[in-house]
């Protein structure tokens, strides 16, 4: 069985063990260890020590960057990047919208690792992988974590083009990995009103609100949306929730941040319907807003907590 990832966790202890459930040899090898070769320790281990030999520093604040919103790449500067695809045990990234490169350099002054592009559950790669990348970050060294993505407004009061600070979520997706790691604080509190101060300094509105992430790859229908909303859901998305699961269990500090690029329908007059080349297009529209509220948000984590 792969040993399970070691780490310096706030939560995370040597009891936080994968399944050894047995399985039958008749059969094949059990589903879960093959799941478990994404995130054992050996192979964040190895990928890792690919990386660093590379890289010119330990970044100290990891950035995952959702739909449309890559550009935020632009702003590091001393960059080296890594196309997914030439980084060994990786994924590609399929999706539109999302680059597919894991690129290090600076931003407002500190080092930073940034993926232009993430994966998701609907690739067809196990949430454990989709979020193996989070466990390769934390091991290089970074011990923030910035999560970014496009989602649809489920909350009456949210509009297109708002800019939502992720406060919570609800996981409707399922999971393969370390059992029981407690999630009830995997928001960094102090994080969202960081990022409050910086948006209120700057001129930013920011609304708060509670993610909903749901499996994809279809956009939900009218009942899930109502479903949703009862449930107290402000935003809806394909992502986010398993990289901040994993992120939680290695002991990151995290900052949830939602671009709203479109309302979700909840009635069955309504004519219009969501399209993800309109998810991009308001993602590239409202990105500068989003890049400069990172930007300042990592200036602000240089000053204080660095
Ligand atoms: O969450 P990100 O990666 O920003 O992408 C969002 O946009 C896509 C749907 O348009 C889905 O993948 C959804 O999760
Ligand atoms: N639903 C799910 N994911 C999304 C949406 C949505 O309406 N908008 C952007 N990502």
């Amino acid at each position: 069985m792969s040993t399970p990832i070691k780490d310096d966790s706030r939560h995370s202890t040597s009891s936080s063990t994968i399944s050894s459930a047995p399985f039958n040899s008749i059969v094949g090898e059990h589903p879960n260890a093959v799941t478990n070769r994404f995130f054992s320790y050996e192979r964040i281990e190895e990928i890792s020590n690919y990386l660093r030999k590379k890289i010119a520093a330990a970044p100290e604040v990891a950035i995952i960057c959702g739909s449309g919103l890559g550009g935020l790449a632009e702003l590091i500067t001393d960059k080296i990047s890594f196309p997914y695809n030439e980084i060994p045990y990786f994924p590609s990234s399929t999706v539109p919208g999302h680059r597919g490169n894991l690129i290090f350099g600076i931003l407002n002054g500190i080092y930073v690792v940034c993926m232009q592009g993430r994966f998701h559950p609907y690739e067809g790669y196990t949430t454990a992988l989709c979020a193996m990348p989070v466990r390769v970050m934390k091991m290089l060294g970074a011990h923030s974590l910035i999560v970014t993505c496009a989602a649809g407004a489920i909350n009456k009061d949210y509009n297109i083009g708002d800019m939502m600070i992720i406060k919570d979520h609800l996981n409707f997706s399922n999971f393969a990995g370390p059992r029981f790691p407690p999630v009830g604080h995997a928001y960094d509190r102090e994080y969202v009103t960081l990022m409050k101060q910086v948006a209120i300094k700057h001129g930013h509105e920011l609304r708060e609100g509670i993610y909903s992430g749901l499996g994809g790859p279809c956009y939900e229908t009218i009942a899930e949306i109502r479903a949703l909303r009862i449930l107290g859901g402000d935003a809806v998305g394909m992502s986010v929730v398993h990289e901040v699961t994993v992120g939680a269990h290695c002991g990151f500090r995290i900052l949830g941040l939602a671009l709203l690029t479109n309302k979700c329908l909840t009635e069955y007059n309504a004519a219009h319907e969501s399209l993800h080349e309109e998810v991009i297009r308001i993602s590239e529209l409202k990105a500068n807003d989003m890049q400069q509220l990172i930007l300042n948000f990592v200036g602000v984590l240089k000053e204080n907590y660095v």
